[in-house]
């Protein structure tokens, strides 16, 4: 070969291993190049109602981070599975309609791999301390009707406590992309319709050890507080609450419930085992069943009776939130879910600080109730007359309770959704029976995608130029030729 063609030789080489290296890293960047997306079907049968979730990840991405998304949620029609205790196979037929919605939504060739799990909560824990019979029935039931699908069904029990608070820990962090980060976590609160749950990573140690998760997610370890408190949920607390003025004043005045949590003007007439079917309080005999819940409407004077249903003179640990319960202080931001967005949301006190907020709950609860009717004639009348009270159990229960403050109350963050998906415990339950979070950080992709993209321009780039100087070279060389044969 004649030696001035040795360079273009080069040059030829060099565009060839260039051209190989861009191929191959983009193959191992990109695979999959399509997408095949996996399902999965989570059950949360909570006291007040159940709900269907839908999950979707990329099939070959499961151990990364966010992939696992909120595709589809139903909400079962009537109250929650533990309300069922006289007609267990009403709970099953319940979930018929949301069941035939998910077989739409999933795709029918991944029916029999997408499995399905149904989780209970505090109705059924309620139930099973009253009746355990009839929780057992009720979760036969449901346990029947899950198996009757094209999917692969994972079982339907009740969920302790202590999961309910560490799953929507890990759905929350999982969501907002902090796990593999050595960045701070997110701490979770969820109040439900019967318990309520306050999760985070604490800067004190753990004095009880039932209260003490400890995970390994990504290669990082997490040392999590979690209680749960029973019977602390906001219907639940409304029972305490009422049980609790119906004590002290049924015994005087047999017939009115003056009530400082409920509008100025509102009138309902009850019965005592309205208040009193539920093992949260003990039951109370009075000659007369049938009282008038009569409403105030002073803020101040609720938070005084609220503040009766936390019991804060026990405590065996250095520091304690309620009735006995070891706390360690709260430490850093939270993510406050279910019914403290509802009800923070609705009277939009999601961003105020402590002290306006307060203002502003005082003055809503003190307007009379027919103008609070007027002004929300689309909201079902039971919501609507439970918010003054409700609203003021979640300040109390954060305040008093959790030991939040005016200057860490802004660390609260009152939030439905992350992304797509629902803020609860179903998500991070899902991911933990699926092994969907692995202990050990998986493989990384050869590089960040932003490198990838700079590293294939400036590659592209380099190869151009090469050419260009191939091209150059060669009509040079040409040329002296053309000149040396003339
Ligand atoms: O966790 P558990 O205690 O089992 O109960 P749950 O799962 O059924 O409880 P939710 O978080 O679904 O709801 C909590 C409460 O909020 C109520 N709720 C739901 N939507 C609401 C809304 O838009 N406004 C006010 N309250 C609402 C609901 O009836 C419950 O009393
Ligand atoms: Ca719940």
């Amino acid at each position: 070969m004649e030696r001035r063609y040795m360079p273009v030789v080069i040059f030829l080489a060099a565009i060839t291993v260039g051209i190989i290296i861009m191929v191959v890293i983009s193959v191992v960047q990109n695979k999959p190049l399509y997408q095949k997306y996996k399902y999965g079907i989570v059950l949360d049968a909570g006291s007040s109602h159940t709900s269907v979730f839908i999950y979707e990840w990329p099939a070959e991405k499961e151990n990364n981070t966010g992939m696992v998304q909120q595709k589809h949620t139903c909400n079962v029609k009537g109250k929650g599975i533990s309300s069922y205790s006289a007609n267990p196979q009403g709970a099953g037929a319940s979930l018929q309609e949301c069941m035939n919605e998910a077989k739409q939504k999933i795709p029918a060739h991944r029916h029999p791999e997408t499995p399905v799990y149904l989780g209970a909560t505090a109705g059924m824990r309620l139930l099973r301390m009253e009746n355990e019979e009839a929780s057992k029935k009720v979760l036969d039931s449901v346990a029947l009707s899950l198996k009757s699908y094209p999917f692969s069904y994972q079982g339907a029990r009740i969920i302790s406590g202590q999961e309910e608070g560490a799953f929507g820990w890990i759905t929350v962090n999982y969501l907002s992309e902090n796990l593999r980060k050595p960045t701070g976590t997110l701490g979770a609160l969820d109040l439900g319709g019967a318990s309520t749950q306050i999760t985070f990573v604490p800067q004190q140690k753990i004095e009880s050890s039932d209260n003490s998760i400890d995970f390994r997610l990504y290669g990082n370890n997490y040392h999590l507080y979690t209680h749960s408190f029973l019977c602390y949920g906001k219907d639940q607390a409304l029972k305490l609450s009422m049980g609790k003025k119906l004590e002290s004043t049924l015994k005087t005045d047999p017939i009115e419930l003056r009530d400082p949590c409920f509008h100025p003007g509102y009138k309902v007439p009850r019965t005592v085992p309205d208040v009193f079917n539920t093992p949260c309080t003990k039951e109370l005999k009075l000659a007369n069943e049938n009282f008038l819940h009569v409403g105030l409407g002073n803020w101040s004077q609720c938070q005084q009776s609220i503040r009766k249903v936390f019991n804060t003179s026990i405590c065996s640990y250095s520091k304690c939130s309620f009735n006995g319960v070891f706390q360690p202080s709260v430490y850093g931001d939270f993510g406050a879910f279910s019914a403290f967005f509802f009800v923070m949301d609705f009277l939009n006190l999601t961003s105020d600080s402590l002290a306006t907020t307060k203002e502003k709950l005082a003055a809503y609860c003190s307007t009379p109730w027919e103008k609070i009717v007027g002004n929300h004639p689309k909201i079902d009348q039971k919501y609507l007359s439970e918010y003054c009270f409700s609203a003021t159990y979640i300040l109390t229960l954060l305040e008093d309770g959790y030991k939040f403050t005016s200057n860490n109350w802004k660390d609260i963050r009152f939030i439905k959704k992350i992304g797509d998906s629902d803020a609860g415990w179903t998500l991070g339950y899902m991911l933990n029976l699926t092994n969907m979070i692995p202990a050990e950080a998986p493989d990384m992709p050869l590089m960040p995608y932003g490198g990838y993209v700079t590293f294939m321009f400036f590659f592209a780039l380099l190869i151009l130029v090469l050419l260009l100087l191939v091209y150059l070279y060669f009509r040079r060389s040409t040329r002296t030729a053309q000149k040396d044969i003339i």
